[in-house]
């Protein structure tokens, strides 16, 4: 990537496509002997109160329906076509629910350039069939032929868009990256570390979805924050035990100690989701709803469409992934918050059981 200044797709444009897509665009122009100035970012055409969304964002310069009130820079162009808003980008910056990354990839692929980096702020893991779970830079990775990177950390996207203080993890294996990642991404209110583990890092940013679905539930039945706090502790174990297991299984490098489950990644992100998340809302519901209805509750599709409008809690479909994973591997028990999140979410075991499955948990045997 030495030489011409480096062009900068975002693909994707919901809560946090949009709210990175005003970081990327400002440091492009705050770096002009290393960005060209123009960023294109893929959206998922939509008509929005009878106008295109893309027609909307490109004269007003707001995602109205995903991130409203807030500015996004002139130079982010809203673009349809996936091929034309990733054909000429040396930086590739995907930000899309996980279950579109392989198709988007597909689409991509004979477009872009050989040399381009991909940047994964996705948090989740890819299923496919036959092949178990994947993590999602590694699609990316392998459909594209690109090197791609991760940045996942305690980022709720509206905090980010109104420049509130916090911090973030980068993950690249190469180093010769590192300079051009923090000119992209660093701002006064947004600090980028970065570290070298990639699979760890993003394994973190998928399961912290599923703990904060756990914080909601608690939310939902009354407890309180002692309560809450022993969902992040055991939460948190055993995301460090789920990571070094399915590192370890997929071939990849696992953790060499548990530094990294410190870094925002980690234990930030996870605090950030079970207090402010979008999944930690949908626990709530999901038990506000039994309450309501009894057993077995709402479809999580129609809470999603009530109260997200459009966009869309990430936690149940990880839930799944994870539990066909530990199913396959005859590991379930060893698991037991992560799967009852997910027996949960499928309306299989009542939410009131949530709490016989933190005071039995193995931690405290
Ligand atoms: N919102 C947040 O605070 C944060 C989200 N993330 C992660 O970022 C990723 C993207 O999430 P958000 O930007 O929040 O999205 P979102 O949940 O706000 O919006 C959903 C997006 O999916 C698009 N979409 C719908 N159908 C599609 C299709 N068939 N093909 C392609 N796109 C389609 C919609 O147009 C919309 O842009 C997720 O992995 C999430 O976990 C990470 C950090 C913070
Ligand atoms: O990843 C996030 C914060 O870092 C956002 O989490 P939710 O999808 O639960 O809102």
């Amino acid at each position: 990537m030495a030489g011409l200044l480096k062009r900068v797709s975002v693909i994707g444009s919901g809560n946090w496509g949009s709210a990175i897509a005003k970081i990327v665009g400002m440091n492009v122009l705050e770096n002009p002997d290393m960005f060209d100035p123009e960023v294109y970012m893929y959206v998922y055409e939509e008509v929005v109160n009878g106008r295109k969304l893309t027609d909307i964002i490109n004269t007003e310069h707001e995602n109205v329906k995903y991130l409203p009130d807030i500015q996004i820079p002139a130079n982010v162009v809203a673009v349809p076509d996936v091929i034309k808003a990733s054909s000429n980008a040396d930086i590739l910056i995907f930000v899309l629910p996980h279950q579109f990354v392989f198709d988007t990839c597909v689409k991509m692929k004979s477009a872009i350039k050989k040399a381009a980096l991909g940047v994964s702020l996705i948090k989740g893991f890819i299923l496919s069939e036959g092949e178990g779970i994947q993590l999602v830079s590694r699609v990316i990775s392998q459909t594209l032929d690109i090197n791609t990177a991760v940045l996942m950390g305690a980022n709720l996207a509206t905090e980010v868009a109104s420049e509130m203080f916090c911090e973030t993890t980068i993950a690249v294996e190469k180093p010769e990256y590192d300079s051009i990642l923090k000119r992209l991404f660093e701002t006064s209110y947004f600090r980028c570390k970065i570290i070298r583990n990639v699979s760890a890092v993003e394994a973190c940013g998928a399961l912290k979805n599923v703990v904060g679905i756990g914080a909601g539930i608690v939310d939902g039945l009354g407890f309180g924050d002692n309560t809450k706090a022993a969902v992040i502790r055991l939460g948190l174990m055993e995301m460090m035990k789920f990571t070094k297991v399915f590192l370890e299984y997929l071939d990849l490098r696992p953790p060499e100690d548990n530094s990294i489950f410190f870094e925002s990644c980690g234990i930030a992100d996870l605090v950030a989701t079970c207090h402010g998340g979008r999944n930690r809302l949908l626990g709530e519901a999901v038990v506000k709803s039994m309450k309501k209805r009894g057993m077995p509750g709402v479809d999580i599709r129609l809470l999603e469409k009530e109260i997200l409008r459009g966009q869309s809690f990430q936690g149940p479909l990880i839930a799944k992934e994870i539990y066909s994973y530990l199913k396959d591997k005859n590991m379930v028990d060893q698991f037991p918050l992560l799967v009852a999140v997910h027996r949960i979410c499928s309306r299989e075991v009542d939410p009131r059981n949530f709490i016989d499955c933190l005071r039995e948990h193995p931690e405290h045997l």
